[in-house]
């Protein structure tokens, strides 16, 4: 994966999130791919985003404002513009709505900290709201491609939730999973994220095979319109 830069843009990520719902081809050969950055506060949403995005673990990340961060890529020989949705800071209580995230985006990284329960039991519920919106109102989108992250692995000391109930988790919502530290494994985050893109990307793949392109759904209306007379005649 080839790095391209990556842009911040903060403040206006809920209208973004409204306006944004194109999916799929860019200009320029470009495919956009947006992936949601979910999980209970303090989880590590935004640790796991800028240290995927800049490489660096900073500490402490502003947690009053949501925003969407671009990034150009090139993935597999694709070039991709990425955004990236990281909410502000999530209550862990509460009715979880979601249907703006649900719409805009492509893919979702469910975030929780494996020395904090309740961080899993937040995930376990957005993971629950995401599979029932897809079995709903979104069912005739593509299936959303997940992956659950158990994040603060350095913290195993403290750790709270178990690598094999995250495991379950996943593989109950059909899911991918792992267990990293934003914090001191890098390359863990890139390989994660890699992941999601190709996910995502081969998502379009078969949605771009099983719709026919413009022409040729326009082809064969006109056929089916007057190539049928043109038999009877
Ligand atoms: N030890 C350790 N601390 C981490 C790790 N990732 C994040 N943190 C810390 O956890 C705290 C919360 O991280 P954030 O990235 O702000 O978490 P968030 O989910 O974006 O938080 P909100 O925006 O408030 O919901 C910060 O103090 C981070 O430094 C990690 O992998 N290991």
């Amino acid at each position: 994966m080839r790095d391209e830069g990556c842009r911040m843009r903060g403040g206006v990520a809920r209208g973004a999130l409204k306006a944004g719902r194109r999916r799929g081809r860019r200009g320029g050969g470009m495919t956009e791919v947006k992936v949601a950055v979910l999980g209970g506060s303090g989880a590590g949403k935004s640790a796991l985003a800028v240290r995927f995005l800049t490489r660096r673990f900073i500490g402490e990340y502003a947690s009053s404002a949501e925003c969407i961060y671009t990034k150009h890529l090139c993935l597999d020989g694709r070039q991709i513009h990425l955004e990236i949705y990281d909410p502000c800071s999530q209550p862990q209580q509460g009715k979880l709505s979601l249907t703006d995230e649900l719409h805009w985006a492509d893919g979702f990284i469910i975030v929780y900290d494996i020395s904090d329960r309740a961080s899993f039991a937040f995930a376990k519920a957005l993971l629950y709201r995401i599979r029932e919106s897809h079995a709903g109102v979104w069912k005739k989108m593509a299936e959303p491609s997940i992956f659950l992250v158990g994040n603060k692995q350095d913290l195993c000391h403290m750790r709270e939730v178990g690598w094999d109930e995250g495991q379950k988790l996943a593989i109950d919502n059909k899911c991918q999973f792992c267990e990293l530290s934003a914090a001191e494994h890098y390359q863990e985050v890139v390989a994660m994220f890699t992941k999601v893109l190709r996910n995502i990307t081969s998502n379009f793949k078969v949605k771009e095979k099983r719709r026919p392109s413009g022409s040729k759904s326009m082809a064969k209306l006109i056929n089916n319109m007057f190539g049928k007379r043109r038999k009877s005649v």
